[in-house]
């Protein structure tokens, strides 16, 4: 054996490795399988040009655990190195493409899936690292290559019969985990589950029960299925992953399957994408829409991101727009720089395209679902509608494609393009500064006597009622022209839409300061009095909120202010016109009846929208017992 020493300035490489990946160590396994996976490829290439001759169908790669001898091989039957290209690629190549992870490491970790680090990765579980290896050239020897984790290495002649090589693990005491089976096996699941070859882990029993084929004769009984265990390769993936596949050959019930495979527990998928392209760079993948309806925080990161097959990552949050990340599936793609901080990675052109493309074609899907099928679109709307609003929401390009499908529903259960509905609208919902108004609900059964009341005089009503419509009406009226939203209960239904209608006041000037004393009085604190004109059939207390002010509270409290700097501000609106407000308080005689009388007209504006409680809602039953 030869010694010899890596590089003289690496001293400090080693502990590096060790401590500062500590808490991502698995990934070792990830590079050590991707480098025999190359390996392989690269021989298969050689092959099908007639660089290399011989027989190279068997490319599985072998993964090894023997615990006696505390090692951990990763065995491929790939290219191979002969000993000068040892020395180039492991003293040297590998050598300062681990140097430049660590430095870029160390300016900041968020590295995505920490690709990179490269064959030194075996150093974070391993005290010494043997490497046997032959190359697929006629007339090769074996090769051995040792190191102990420090900068002086041994090479030597190695037997060895077939060409490619094996990547032997000393793991280290403080790794043992490694040397047992199940890590391993769960490892190689989550980042080598669509390697393009065979990865096999040992053997497995397979259990087969087959049936009694003989005579049975009368009166006896057939005899139990005979049962019988083969020992089979135990090869952990599936080298033919959908996403490769053309999408012309595939059917539905091998999508679902697909999903199957990858999320066992999931409800299935309402529809998916198949992406598929090569110019200007390269990416494939799957992309499912689940169903969402109202768990938006559940469904996060279920996207997985691959490179050439290798799981790099669950946390596509910088690769994909946001609202995207609801959906699920794959994407793979060599054309996203891994080895750059995620903060780089926005700004990368690549990753632009990317996410431009993934989004137009979630867009182009779901419009051509629009156009083709309606009805099956609408029924499918409850579960698709918070992921499209979310995107228009948070993206232009999604918003400026998906206002054409994107739907609205009204309180009786009938769906609205944008277009469509404010032509709806428009003969009755125009107020006089020609703005279009659309009417809604954050609450249909909360609010049902203000939406009653709304229809009553002619409006539609829409329910908006998931967190995200805030901001989606927030969107609609900044995008639409002359497009407003009110909430039912932001003002008397008279007033919804505004119009130049003056009412007569039926009450002279003494008679309405009575009344708005009595209010003033009878409300407190609990909000502002005025007293209006209205319609003789509308109620005679009304309780609204300014439409700004409600606003602009729950934008606080969104984000996280205290609920009480923000009072609600309510208006107590009362109606001079109504008759049951001159009979029961200016025709009385009795002052305290009068107060009384007051009082319990603003509790039963209260009540009709939920707001009377406590103490108030006790005095309220009381009164309404002993009327009785
Ligand atoms: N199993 C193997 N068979 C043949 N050559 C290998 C094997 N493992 C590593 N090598 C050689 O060592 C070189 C360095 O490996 P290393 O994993 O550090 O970097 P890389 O694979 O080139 O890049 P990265 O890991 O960043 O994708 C490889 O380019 C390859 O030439």
């Amino acid at each position: 054996m030869q010694k010899g020493n890596i590089s003289v300035q690496t001293e400090n490489i080693f502990p590096i490795i060790k401590k500062f990946l500590y808490s991502d160590q698995e990934i070792f396994l990830r590079e050590l399988v991707s480098n025999a996976t190359d390996a392989t490829s690269k021989l298969v290439t050689l092959a099908r040009k007639g660089e290399a001759k011989g027989d190279y169908s068997d490319r599985t790669i072998d993964i090894m655990i023997d615990k006696e001898a505390g090692t951990l091989t990763i065995r491929d039957r790939g290219i191979g190195m002969t000993e000068e290209e040892v020395k180039k690629y492991l003293n040297q190549v590998a050598l300062s493409s681990a140097q430049d992870f660590v430095d870029k490491y160390q300016d900041d970790a968020s590295i995505i899936g920490h690709f990179g680090l490269g064959f030194y990765s075996a150093f974070m579980v391993a005290d010494k690292v043997e490497v046997v290896t032959k190359s697929y050239q006629d007339g090769s020897t074996g090769v051995r290559w040792i190191c102990a984790g420090d900068p002086s290495y041994e090479i030597g002649e190695a037997e060895r019969d077939m060409q490619g090589t094996d990547v032997i693990l000393h793991i280290s005491e403080d790794s043992k985990q490694y040397l047992e089976e199940d890590e391993i096996e769960g490892l190689l699941l989550k980042y080598c589950r669509f390697l393009p070859y065979p990865i096999r882990f040992g053997t497995k029993t397979e259990t087969e029960y087959k049936e009694f084929e003989g005579e049975v004769a009368e009166g006896e009984e057939k005899p139990e299925p005979e049962k019988i265990e083969t020992e089979v390769d135990n090869v952990i993936n599936n080298t033919d992953p959908l996403w490769k596949k053309s999408p012309a050959d595939l059917t539905d019930e091998d999508y679902k399957a697909f999903y199957r495979e990858l999320y066992p527990m999931g409800e299935p998928p309402m529809f998916w994408i198949h992406l598929n392209i090569d110019y200007p760079f390269h990416l494939t993948g799957i992309l499912y829409f689940p169903k969402v309806s109202g768990k938006l925080e559940l469904q996060r990161n279920k996207i997985q991101l691959y490179s050439n097959q290798v799981y790099v990552t669950d946390n596509v949050s910088d690769i994909v727009p946001e609202f995207l990340t609801l959906l699920h599936g794959v994407i793979d793609s060599p054309d996203i720089p891994l080895n750059v901080s995620r903060s780089y990675l926005q700004a990368d052109t690549n990753v632009k395209k990317i996410t431009g493309y993934i989004t137009k074609k979630v867009a182009e899907k779901l419009s051509s679902l629009f156009k083709e099928d309606r009805q099956a679109y609408e029924e499918k709307w409850p579960d698709l509608g918070v992921f499209v609003k979310y995107g228009m929401v948070s993206e232009e390009k999604f918003y400026d494609r998906a206002s054409k499908f994107a739907l609205l529903e009204n309180t009786e259960g009938k769906f609205f393009t944008i277009e469509e509905y404010c032509e709806r609208i428009k003969e009755q919902q125009t107020d006089k500064y020609e703005r279009l108004v659309g009417i809604y609900t954050a609450d249909a059964t909360r609010q049902h006597t203000l939406v009653e009341a709304a229809r009553d005089r002619g409006y539609d009503v829409l329910k908006l009622e998931h967190a995200i419509d805030a901001p989606t009406i927030q969107t609609l009226e900044q995008k639409e022209d002359k497009l407003t939203f009110v909430r039912v209960d932001s003002a008397t239904p008279d007033q919804l839409v505004q119009k130049d209608e003056e009412k007569e006041n039926l009450l002279d000037e003494t008679q309405q300061e009575t009344i708005t004393k009595l209010f003033t009085d009878a409300v407190g604190t609990g909000g502002t009095v005025e007293l209006k004109p209205l319609d003789v059939q509308d109620a005679p207390v009304q309780i609204v909120r300014n439409e700004f002010m409600r606003r602009m509270k729950e934008m606080q409290m969104m984000q996280g202010m205290d609920a009480n700097m923000f009072p609600d501000s309510y208006q107590v609106v009362v109606n001079a016109n109504n008759p049951i407000v001159k009979e029961r308080l200016l025709d009385v005689e009795d002052e305290a009846t009068r107060a009384e009388n007051a009082t319990y007209l603003y509790q039963l504006a209260q009540l009709s929208q939920q707001l009377l409680t406590g103490a108030d809602l006790k005095a309220f039953i009381d009164r309404s017992m002993k009327m009785m």
